[in-house]
Formats: C-alpha cells, structure tokens, sequence
C-alpha cells in the first residue's frame, strides 16, 4: 500500500531518485514515503519543484515546499531540493495546461540530469489516469491517446515513473492523514476553465457514485489502449518496409493495398517521424480519401511540411525559405485557439501575426457567433464561398480568381468552434459566415447584435 513504494521492475530503488515534488497532497505523500523507505536503504533523495510563475501564490509554495524538505531533512536521510523557475507568459488563446506541461517535463529533466538523477517519480494516482482516459476520449483521441499515461517511460536519458498509478486516490488520502502531512493547495484546480477541473468537479463525484469501480476499470480499459497502441506502432513499422522506396518517399499503389486503415495507420507513423509532430485526424483522413483517386497533388502539412503526390508516390518535403513570410511557421504544430470577445487586436504569436476584429455596419459576422476561433494551416482541399449567390469553389481555385499571390495564400485559416471555415487571409470572409444583414440572414446569423469583421495581419518584419 502507500506506506511502501512498489518495486521498480522488480529492482531496488537506485543510489539516488528524484521526486517531482509540487507541494500538492499527492507528491507530498509519495515524497514522504520515498524518503522513510531511501533513509532504510541509503539512497539519495532529491525533491525537484517547478515554479511556473503563473500563480501569485507560486513563491510561497516553492518556500513551503523548500521549509518540508528541511524539516524531513532534520528528522532523518537528507532531502535534497532543487527548484527551477519557468516565468511562462502563456500567448492568449493558448493552452496553459499544455505549455506548462511540456516546459515542466523539461525543467524537471534539467534539473535530474544536474544533480545525476537517472530515475524521477511522478505522484499521478488512478484517479488521474481514468481522467486522463476519459479527457483524451472526449476529444476523440485514438489508441495512443486512449492509452492515457504509461507505468514507466524513458525519455531523455530518464526513466519517468509512476509507482502509484494503479493506487486509489483514496488511498494516497489517508496516507496523507495517516502522517498529517501539509499540502499547498492550488488555487487553479478549482478553475472551470481547465477541462480537467470540469471533469473532476462536476463529473467524478456523480460517476463515480453511478460505477463506483470507474476509476479501476478505466485504468484497465487505458492498459488495453497502451497494448492496442503498441501493436499498431509494430504494424505501422512492418508496413512502413513494404511500402518504403529507396529515397524516403511511399509507393501509392503499395499503400492503396494495404486498405485505409492500415494506410492511415502508416501514414500517421511515417509523417509523426518524418516532420516531427502528430498528424492531425483530418489530415489523415483527407489523404487517405485523395491517395485513392490517384491525382497529382500538393498538400501543406502542419510545421511548414509539404506532402507531394507525384509519379505513384508521395513525398514529404520541408518547404523552403524561398516561400517567404507566407510560410507556416515551424512553431505552428497545432490548431490555435483564439477567444473573440469583442473588437480589437488578438496576436496569434505562433504565427506571427494577429487578427484584427473591427466592428462593421454590415457584411461582417455576428460577434456573438465568434467566441472561440481556431487558426489552422490549409490543409488542401478546402471549399470557400466568395459571395452570397454564387457556389463555394477549391480554395486554390477562389486564390487564382481573386488573383492572390502564391507567398500569400499561406496565413492561417479562421474556424469557428463548429468547424465551419469563416475567414481567409487575402480572400476575406466566408459569405456562408456572413449571411445577409438586411434580413433573411443564415439562422445563426440573426442576434441583433454587433457584427464584426476579420483582417489577419502578419506581424512586421523586423
Ligand atoms: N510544479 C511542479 N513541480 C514539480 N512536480 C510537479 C509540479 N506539478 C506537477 N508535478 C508532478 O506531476 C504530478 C501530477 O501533476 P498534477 O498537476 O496532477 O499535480 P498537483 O495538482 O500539482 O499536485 P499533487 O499531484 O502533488 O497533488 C505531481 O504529483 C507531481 O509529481
């Protein structure tokens, strides 16, 4: 139970461990128990905090966190602590939850490999990790991301792991009161604003009460995702050799045999290793759609990637410099998310320009529609519609009308939360957007309220 660490692959603890330690309840108790089970065995403890510089409270936590471990210092095995302060700024519209994670997973690795730690602990329980299962589920991830958190991992010359993921929270409570221990409590992890807290605070109690082994069995239904997830990533491997040619490119006809989904699982593989981030769904599914009917094609990828279908086979090549500013930039991995919420400048730093919503008499879209807004790379294959009473038509095509230059046709695509394309840089707004002001506008465009227009501005070249 939690008064003792699991084994380590069936290996004792190694001369020194690091316990990623943010002052929170659950650390807490795994630093404790870490440190009454090394003072046993002599092992070297270190506690690693990240300061996120997010919180206002964020400094009395690392001195809290600093006090702990010199009080457990005294009374047995020293506790050495290291801290690492991050002064994130997060762009808005960002995800904060994401950009602290990846930049507290380094700080925490920085910190490891400083003081020669090859093995760090995390204190997620089972609880997170059903959480975690049911987050990705709801945004229609698949295997790898069904698979929630693993066990263990090595990343970076360190071994990531969590002893107590298969442990209940409850039992990570009591021993919390078993030994009185204090906690910082994070005053963010009451937020609605965070998915997680939504889930935790208005979903949990009530399915937890309704299954009450839900945390147990979505712990299970992760394991078989990780297990479902490995053999695709083997299949994907065994593929990728059959389909392969000599110069890095894949034989079309090759991959139309192995059926869709084998192909998109290839596919996935393939362009994750080769541009270095995650192909999105859609563009997974948009390939394998055109792949099949065998035109030539160029299609942008995410990351400033471009894939070329030519001669019965595809290529994934980075584009270059000679595209100019118009380029994705490389920093662009993933949609953006912008909230709209009234008039003004909304900077979108990841792609180096911003949008300008400025209130119009007529024609724009209703505010109140906006809210959120997604920032995404043509992908090809778009449709945009130019204005009322005429057919939407091929992006590239509405480009060679309107007689935009190919450097820039390549700024962001403006969505709204519904998927529906509203705004294009160089063309303007999407007319099924804008509706007709005067009267028998588009359902959802009738508010009576402010309507907006949308102007994407790179930032100036410094
Ligand atoms: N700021 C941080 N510094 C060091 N480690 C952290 C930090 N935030 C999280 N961790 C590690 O990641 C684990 C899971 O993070 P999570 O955000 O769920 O925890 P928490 O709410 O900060 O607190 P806890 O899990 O300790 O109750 C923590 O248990 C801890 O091991």
């Amino acid at each position: 139970m939690a008064g003792s660490l699991p084994s380590f692959g069936g290996e004792a603890l190694p001369p020194r461990v690091a316990v990623a330690f943010s002052g929170g309840r659950d650390s807490t108790a795994l630093l404790h128990a870490v440190w009454r089970l090394a003072g046993a065995q002599g092992v070297e403890v270190h506690a690693l905090h990240v300061h996120h510089g997010l919180s206002p409270n964020a400094d009395a936590w690392e001195s809290r966190c600093r006090a702990q471990c010199r009080r457990w210092s005294r009374r047995g095995a020293p506790i050495h602590f290291q801290a690492s302060r991050l002064g994130l700024a997060p762009p808005p519209g960002a995800s904060i939850e994401a950009i602290a994670r990846e930049a507290r997973y380094a700080a925490l690795a920085d910190m490891a490999h400083a003081v020669g730690c090859r093995l760090v602990l995390l204190a997620h329980h089972a609880q997170d990790q059903a959480e975690t299962f049911l987050l990705q589920a709801l945004r229609g991830a698949g295997a790898a991301g069904l698979a929630a958190m693993p066990a263990q991992i090595e990343r970076g010359g360190i071994l990531w792991c969590r002893p107590w993921l298969a442990l209940p929270r409850e039992a990570v409570e009591a021993y919390v009161q078993r030994y009185r221990l204090g906690h910082v409590e994070d005053e963010s992890n009451a937020s609605p604003v965070f998915a997680r807290n939504r889930l935790r605070l208005e979903v949990w109690p009530a399915l937890s009460v309704a299954f009450p082994q839900a945390a147990k069995v979505l712990g299970r239904a992760a394991r078989h995702a990780q297990d479902a997830a490995a053999c695709l990533d083997a299949l994907a491997r065994a593929d990728l050799q059959t389909v392969a040619r000599p110069g890095g490119g894949l034989d079309i006809g090759a991959l139309r045999a192995l059926g869709e989904p084998r192909l998109r699982n290839v596919l996935r593989l393939w362009l994750h290793e080769g541009s270095g981030h995650p192909a999105t769904a859609a563009l997974l599914e948009r390939l394998s759609a055109q792949l099949s009917e065998d035109r030539p094609g160029t299609w942008q990828v995410v990351t400033g990637w471009q894939l070329r279908c030519r001669r019965g086979e595809l290529q994934l090549r980075l584009q270059g410099a000679a595209l100019g500013r118009g380029a994705v930039p490389d920093s662009v991995a993933a949609p953006l998310r912008l909230r709209i919420d009234g008039a003004g400048w909304f900077p979108a730093p990841a792609w180096s320009g911003g949008l300008q919503v400025d209130v119009v008499a007529c024609g724009g879209v209703p505010l109140s529609t906006l809210g959120w807004v997604e920032l995404r790379p043509r992908l090809g294959g778009e449709q945009f519609q130019r204005a009322a009473g005429t057919p939407p038509r091929a992006l590239k095509k509405q480009f060679q009308l309107a007689g935009v230059p190919a450097w820039a046709r390549d700024g962001p695509l403006v969505y709204d939360a519904r998927g529906q394309l509203l705004y294009v840089p160089g063309l303007g707004l999407d007319a099924r957007a804008v509706g007709d002001c005067e009267g028998g506008a588009a359902p959802e465009a009738v508010d009576g309220g402010l309507r907006v227009g949308l102007t994407w501005r790179p930032e100036p070249a410094s």
